[in-house]
């Protein structure tokens, strides 16, 4: 079921001799900077190595048949006792060496494919250009989880040593649009590790996944995006166990570090088992924007240290955050020509958002032009969270109460169209219109409303 990893080190390793110019047929890949060439063995071909004066033939072969790829090591009888195991330890030696130096990051997604079933890998560069540096995070929390990260990957023996595996989760959760992803594509840049992102919905069996755990190689993160959604659907097909089973990562493979990120919009509705501590090692919450985070994206997308409009800006962020990084940095990045235009239009969406919230929370509503009173839908935690989701995809059951298969909805759209002009955007209308649709379903006295009055 597993790769062999000395199959992948031997390639690695193959791949970084000049003599593989040598070859009849390399394939030829271009590389992560822009004039970078890779020559990559292909198959069938011979390469020639030179070790301890003596010489060694590798052949690349490809069964027709099953597809397996296989190495076949020549070394002359007279010199095989004497280089055989000091060459291989040479390639491990060099392979790690390659290793250290590789800038290259990978992200790996599992496919459904003919011949492997669900239990496939395939890999693309990651090209992702997130770092610590680009997210707006406390400075203190960067430091905190640099220095986590760094303090974990040193501590092999002590793993070993109190009996535990040598692994570390982290669960990310906060609002949509608030730096998750983006973090861990940070996360996978600091380290230099691939990413594993493991689509669950690809996954029908545990023994499936099992087999894409074991598949994945060390120095890597495994992702589960979006899990509160995959364990709030009554139609998920892997059992509650079988996902706790893998979160402790028994089935891993060769015994070295494991990172494995978790993300969450709510923590609030899932099973406590699943984020005992040795589940979870790492809880970071990513919070709306508040002014702090605001300053730090004007800075980096439209180059603002001050403006007039800040104590504007900062006097919105006093009634709370309404707005995710995601939400402003959308706007700022469309309107960086004109950043008064920019500012003004966080000020504006800050405010419709605003009433959109209060409208969430309250068993009146307060505001809105006109002053209707109607019962609006009964408080669901959840439904706090996701206050700019204005989109229920199903009905609320009997109880009131929304089915937990409605967690995650993803409209975190930017209520300001690029190019807009400032003033409310169609969609900010549209999402009002849409939310008072929903409004009046839940409402036992039907009021009329005219939104566009
Ligand atoms: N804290 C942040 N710092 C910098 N950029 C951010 C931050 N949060 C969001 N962004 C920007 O917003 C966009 C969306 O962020 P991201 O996809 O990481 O959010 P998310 O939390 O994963 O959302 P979801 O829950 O919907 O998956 C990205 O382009 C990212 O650059
Ligand atoms: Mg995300």
């Amino acid at each position: 079921m597993q790769e062999n990893q000395l199959y992948r080190k031997i390639i690695t390793y193959l791949n970084s001799l000049p003599c593989v110019e040598d070859s009849d047929f390399t394939n030829l890949f271009s590389g992560r900077k822009s004039n970078e060439i890779n020559l990559i063995l292909d198959a069938n071909q011979k390469i020639v190595d030179n070790f301890l004066s003596a010489r060694v033939t590798w052949i690349n072969e490809k069964d027709e048949k099953t597809g397996l790829k296989l190495f076949v090591l020549k070394i002359r009888r007279n010199d095989k006792r004497r280089i055989l195991r000091p060459y291989l330890q040479h390639v491990h030696a060099k392979f790690d060496e390659i290793e250290q130096r590789r800038e290259e990051v990978r992200l790996f997604v599992n496919i459904n494919d003919e011949l492997y079933g669900n239990r496939r890998w395939i890999s693309v560069p990651f090209t992702h250009p997130a770092t610590f540096d680009t997210m707006v995070i406390e400075q203190d929390l960067k430091n905190k989880i640099k220095a986590d990260l760094e303090t974990f990957l040193k501590s092999k023996q002590h793993y070993n040593r109190i009996g535990r595996i040598w692994k570390r989760n982290y669960l990310l959760h906060g609002p949509s649009g608030t730096g998750k992803s983006t973090f861990i594509a940070a996360m996978a840049n600091f380290l230099n590790y691939d990413v594993y992102n493991i689509d669950l919905s690809k996954v029908s069996k545990e023994s499936d996944l099992k087999v894409l755990l074991l598949q994945s190689t060390s120095k890597s993160l495994i992702v589960i995006e979006d899990l509160d959604n995959y364990l709030c659907n009554k139609s998920a097909t892997l059992s509650l166990s079988a996902i706790l089973n893998f979160m402790d990562g028994i089935f891993s493979c060769c015994g070295d570090e494991r990172i494995m990120i978790f993300t969450m919009n709510s923590k609030d509705q899932i099973d406590l088992t699943v984020l005992r501590p040795g589940r979870i090692d790492h809880h970071i919450h990513f919070p709306l924007c508040d002014f702090n985070a605001f300053k730090s994206l004007a800075s980096s997308h439209l180059g603002l240290k001050d403006h007039e409009l800040f104590p504007q800006v900062e006097e919105n962020f006093q009634t709370g955050s309404v707005l995710s990084p995601a939400e402003i940095s959308e706007i700022m990045i469309s309107n960086r020509s004109s950043p008064s235009r920019a500012l003004k239009l966080v000020i504006s969406t800050h405010q419709s958002n605003s009433k959109l919230v209060r409208l969430t929370t309250s068993d009146k509503i307060e505001t809105i032009e006109n002053s209707n009173e109607v019962n609006v839908a009964p408080k669901h935690p959840l439904w706090l969270n996701k206050s700019r989701s204005v989109r229920p995809v199903e009905e609320p059951g009997e109880s009131g109460m929304y089915p937990q298969g409605l967690i995650k909805s993803k409209s975190v759209r930017p209520m300001v169209e690029s190019g807009d002009s400032g003033t409310f955007g169609k969609e900010a209308v549209s999402e009002l219109r849409k939310f008072y649709g929903l409004i009046r379903i839940k409402s036992s006295r039907k009021k009329s409303f005219d939104l566009d009055a």
